[in-house]
């Protein structure tokens, strides 16, 4: 991936007033490359993700991405039925919290995304419970609605989910912010593996000493730029 002079701003309307959350960004991300970013609360981190995964309209700049279905694809400029097909097949992203849907159970909401990927059913199933049990989410709650689990299980599944998929690019915004040291351990093994596979990584991490080993490269922000770049392995 390439992005290229991104910049970003929110216009707030009710008090006048233009926030430049993130300006001219430059970044080359390699395959297989896992990127940690760190920063102030503020800084633009969730910025530049949210305008890779296309929540956030790019005003300026470009993100240019090697997709396996559209070859080189802008991402800056892609339709929005691109970016749904990028984000079903191709693009992953986690956060802390998960947006449940109503009436569908954890294990549905699982074998949901693995089906999306072309598994058939039987290993869809399988795949699940593999990642359920992995991810210790107590077996009484697989039938149940993720709306009144716990912020940590939902956490949990929330990661499950992304991961099942074995994106090609994984997004991560700061996805162990609130879980417990052995979560953690968990969710960085499944991230080791992952990049093993060749998942590309982006992710901000408020604990990036926890990521150690792991993160290729790591950019520290300040003001919606990048103020230093540390080549870590
Ligand atoms: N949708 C939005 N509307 C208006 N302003 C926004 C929006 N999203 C982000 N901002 C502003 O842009 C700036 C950067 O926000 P961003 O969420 O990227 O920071 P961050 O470094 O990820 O912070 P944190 O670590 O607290 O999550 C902030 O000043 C924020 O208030």
């Amino acid at each position: 991936m390439e992005i290229n002079d991104l910049s970003k701003s929110f216009i707030l309307h009710n008090q006048r007033k233009n926030i430049h959350a993130v300006s001219n960004i430059t970044i080359t991300v390699k395959k297989g490359e896992f990127i940690g970013i760190i920063g102030k609360s503020g800084s633009g981190k969730s910025t530049i993700l949210k305008s890779i995964y296309g929540t956030y309209r790019v005003q300026e700049g470009d993100i240019w991405y090697d997709s396996s279905r559209f070859g080189a694809i802008n991402l800056a400029k892609a339709t929005e039925r691109e970016m749904i097909y990028l984000r079903k097949h191709e693009i992953g992203y986690v956060s802390q919290f998960l947006n449940v849907m109503p009436r569908t159970t954890a294990r549905q909401l699982v074998t949901g995304a693995i089906l999306e990927m072309g598994q058939t059913r039987e290993m869809a199933n399988i795949e699940t419970e593999k990642i359920l049990g992995h991810f210790e989410i107590g077996k009484e709650l697989w039938d149940s609605y993720p709306a009144t689990f716990s912020g940590g299980e939902k956490l949990r599944l929330n990661i499950a989910r992304a991961m099942v998929k074995r994106p090609r690019l994984l997004l991560l915004d700061e996805p162990t912010a609130s879980l417990d040291h052995d979560s953690k351990v968990k969710v960085k093994t499944l991230l080791e593996q992952l990049m093993n596979e060749g998942t590309t990584m982006l992710g901000i991490f408020h604990d990036l000493e926890f990521m150690n080993r792991l993160v290729t490269r790591e950019y520290s922000m300040q003001n919606g730029c990048f103020t230093q770049a540390i080549q870590k392995i």
